[in-house]
């Protein structure tokens, strides 16, 4: 997950692309980067690090135009912490295009070999996101006949972009002189929606971006989601042409976005990522109510800050006292969205503190939204006990992450997941709880989906194994394993 933006205007664009950028700094923290066109010259920014540490003044100064894009980035291929590998991506032909992406692509190494030796084009990196570009750039190039560029040739490279490309792919480009595209893939894995607002000139002023807190937080009205499969082109003066570019495109978008990934204030799919975080917890609470003998737990504590929605509920639907019993560092960012189990592990204990007075002698009943490694669970079910805590017990608002997830979230390998490959008591015993209770699967499908006209099926490959795109097999699976990121 990498959270993406871009906005077509009449005016300056440079300070909407950062404030769009800070807001969706919760999906991706290694680094970040912001492209803007001035006619048909592009001016870019990338660096290493978080939005408000990259951008001087005189990178913003630099920043010209009234067409941007921008990114920050959660790796999941190549290398978290190389400046080449931030986006955007550039490539100078046709026209110039400028591209972020959020998702994963699954078949790079065939895409990989094919650019190079029938398309004959040079990747300089490892990022699956440079491979993306070049394809499409390819399938542009194909489409060219004259000096002019029609939106129908644009929609036919997306075309050959789907049938190309497997894995997981919302996706913005700017073309040089022309306008700002946005796509994704046809399953609609990750999200993408669409905002806008009439502008002092007349002008529509339109923006994409991953989540629709951008909208509300920037005063833009949220027009609609971007289609699965489809591509939607602005032109410099603000038309937007749309065409669903797949043929047998259906929603099915990522289940960790509701658990974890996107920001509670954000509607992804029409689906409020808030309330089904409640719904989460009210499922959860029944699961816990089978489980438990009520007498077990004297009260209910989240883990700041994910889990608080769905402990909330488990609180109150069990009829159980909610205390805050850790405290969190606001200055340390998303402990799982870094690289590096090392750096994870150490900054639990830094974001983190037990307050004693909650745990002496008491039974707690310790809520997270998910345990992927097992890193938190484990520190913080260690921390409980120190504070005196007399029994623990541990329940997800999601079910046991099994497999790897191969869609944009970085967690490639079965042996890191602290569920792989263990019962339920081992796993308790890994981390150390009493007693540990996970949502079902159904349960969890269920609070996502209720009351949703358009989104049926989830996908949820890392809780059942099942992937949607079919070029996730076993021997596939192996390979990323061993071609981890770096
Ligand atoms: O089992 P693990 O590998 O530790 O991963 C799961 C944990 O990581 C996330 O928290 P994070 O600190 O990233 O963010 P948050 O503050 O939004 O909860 C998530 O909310 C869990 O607490
Ligand atoms: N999480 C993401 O969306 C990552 C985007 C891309 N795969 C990268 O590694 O840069
Ligand atoms: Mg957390």
């Amino acid at each position: 997950m990498c959270g993406i933006v871009g906005i077509v205007s009449s005016e300056p664009v440079n300070q909407l692309v950062y404030d769009s950028l800070l807001l969706l700094q919760h999906r991706g923290q290694d680094s970040t980067g912001i492209a803007t066109a001035e006619g048909s010259v592009f001016h870019i920014v990338k660096a290493k690090g978080q939005v408000r540490e990259a951008f001087r003044t005189r990178d913003m100064r630099s920043l010209l135009g009234t067409m941007g894009l921008g990114h920050v980035r959660y790796a999941t291929q190549g290398n978290a912490s190389q400046e080449q590998e931030a986006q955007p991506f550039y490539v100078n032909a046709p026209y110039g295009i400028i591209l972020v992406h959020n998702g994963n692509l699954t078949n790079t190494r065939e895409l990989t070999g094919e650019l190079y030796n029938i398309d004959r084009r040079h990747l300089n990196t490892n990022s699956d996101t440079e491979v993306l570009l070049n394809v499409f750039a390819n399938e542009l190039q194909s489409q060219i006949t004259g000096l002019s560029l029609d939106p129908e040739q644009i929609f036919t490279a997306v075309s050959r972009v789907h049938e190309r490309v497997e894995g997981s792919y919302a996706t913005i480009a700017m073309i040089a002189g022309h306008g700002l595209l946005a796509f994704r893939d046809p399953y609609g894995i990750r999200p993408l929606t669409i905002g806008g607002r009439l502008l002092e000139s007349g002008q529509m002023e339109y923006v994409v971006a991953s989540e629709s807190l951008v909208m509300e937080s920037l005063g833009y009205d949220v027009v609609r989601d971007v289609a699965p499969g489809e591509a939607v082109f602005i032109t410099l003066d603000g038309e937007l042409i749309a065409k669903q570019c797949a043929p047998n495109a259906r929603l099915i978008p990522c289940s960790f976005e509701y658990v974890y990934l996107a920001r509670p204030d954000s509607v992804l799919s029409g689906i409020s990522v808030y309330e089904a975080r409640l719904r989460l917890g009210n499922y959860l609470a029944d699961t816990v109510a089978r489980y438990t003998p009520m007498g077990d737990i004297d009260v209910v504590m989240p883990i700041p800050d994910s889990s608080r929605p769905a402990a909330m509920q488990v609180a109150q639907k069990l009829g159980v006292e909610y205390r805050e019993g850790f405290y969190k560092n606001r200055y340390v960012g998303r402990t799982f969205i870094m690289p590096g189990q090392a750096a994870r592990k150490k900054s639990v204990r830094q974001k983190l503190n037990a307050m004693s007075s909650e745990f002496k002698g008491k039974n707690i009943l310790i809520v997270d939204d998910s345990i992927v490694r097992g890193t938190t669970s484990k520190e913080i079910v260690d921390m409980a006990r120190q504070a005196g805590a007399h029994k623990v017990t541990f329940a997800s608002a999601a079910p046991p992450v099994r497999y790897p997830h191969v869609y944009g979230i970085n967690m490639p390998s079965r042996h890191e997941l602290v569920a792989h490959d263990r019962k339920i008591p081992e796993i308790a015993a890994a981390i150390g709880a009493d007693h540990l209770i996970y949502q079902e699967v159904e349960d969890m499908r269920a609070a996502i989906t209720l009351g949703s006209p358009d989104v049926h099926d989830l996908e949820m490959s890392c809780f059942t194994g099942d992937y949607v795109t079919g070029s996730v097999t076993p021997e596939y699976l192996d390979w990323v394993e061993k071609n981890q990121l770096s």
